[in-house]
């Protein structure tokens, strides 16, 4: 594992901070860019069976000829997947696509509040955990009436919540209230898928330093002690969006981002995302 800082969940396992998003890229394509980050440095890639390309990602680990234990894996449970026996059918082809024995990080992609599944579903995660299959279990896109319906069952607290935030949507209510029950925030869309990358404050920030807008923002999630997700299919970026560990921002500078909110949602509200993600 290359020296970056890591985040240590409720269950002991380390996670790298910073990892690699997949996201809306295909197989082969996945292959590519994963090797691409995995050469530049990542130890912490982040896919999910929505995505249709675990395939790629186990390829990419594969021909990188890293050990299993130095790079640490998230997949996502396909909302149409929620259910105890369901749940444990979609791990064991996660698992087959990824082509590893263990999982780092399984998590609960949307909770589906309208059939809430998420008892059941995070009973059969549960058993994942308690087979050593997984290594961590958590959610994603969890609001906190969320979090707490679940915790009213579960016997295992989620390690991680993984939810959009990026300077124009932080969503802090779901930071505080992750937090206080002892899960990790990760960041997804950190960027912005870009679009906050333009913001007057970000340039002026990355002129200051002579760094990217990128790596500010990143920079920003960094120090805030979140665990953060960046996508990027292009080399230059990949390899840039980590270059972060070579400067720092000020308080002040730090303020002026988080001073950016404006509940910019770019992603679907977690309360009315129902779709099973299935592809046909
Ligand atoms: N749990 C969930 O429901 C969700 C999880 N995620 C996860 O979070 C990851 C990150 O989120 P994502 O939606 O991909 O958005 P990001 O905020 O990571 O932004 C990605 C976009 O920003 C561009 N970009 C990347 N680096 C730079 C740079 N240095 N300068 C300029 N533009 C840049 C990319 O372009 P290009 O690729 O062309 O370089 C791409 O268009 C996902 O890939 C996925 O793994 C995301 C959404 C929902
Ligand atoms: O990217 C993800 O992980 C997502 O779950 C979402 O992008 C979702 O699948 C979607 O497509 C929202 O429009």
């Amino acid at each position: 594992m290359t020296d970056q800082p890591a985040i240590e969940l409720n269950n002991g396992v380390r996670i790298p901070q910073l990892g690699f998003g997949t996201f809306q890229v295909d197989s082969d394509e996945t292959q590519r860019i994963v090797e691409t980050a995995l050469e530049a440095g990542y130890r912490h890639i982040d896919t999910a069976a929505g995505y249709y390309n675990e395939d790629g990602v186990g390829a990419a680990l594969k021909a990188s000829g890293l050990a299993r234990d130095d790079v640490f894996l998230t997949t996502k449970l396909r909302n149409g997947d929620q259910g105890h026996d369901s749940a444990l059918a979609a791990f064991e082809a996660s698992r087959k696509a990824l082509d590893v024995d263990v999982v780092d990080l399984y998590l609960i992609h949307w909770p589906t509040p309208t059939r809430w599944l998420a008892p059941e579903t995070w009973r059969a995660f549960e058993k994942l955990l308690a087979d050593g299959a997984v290594r961590a279990i958590g959610v994603s896109n969890f609001l906190p009436h969320h979090l707490g319906r679940l915790l009213e069952t579960a016997g295992v607290t989620p390690a991680v919540n993984q939810f959009e935030i990026h300077p124009t949507h932080q969503q802090p209510a779901v930071q505080d209230a992750s937090r206080a029950a002892g899960i990790a925030v990760e960041a997804y869309a950190p960027i912005g898928k870009g679009e906050d990358l333009s913001e007057e404050a970000v340039e002026a920030i990355a002129q200051a330093h002579d760094v990217s807008p990128a790596q500010v923002v990143i920079r920003w999630h960094l120090q805030q002690g979140r665990i953060v997700i960046p996508k990027s299919a292009t080399p230059e970026r990949i390899r840039s969006n980590i270059d972060v560990f070579g400067f720092e921002l000020t308080t002040g500078q730090l303020d002026a981002l988080t001073g950016l909110e404006r509940a910019n949602r770019l992603f679907p509200n977690p309360d009315e995302f129902e779709a099973s993600q299935f592809r046909d």
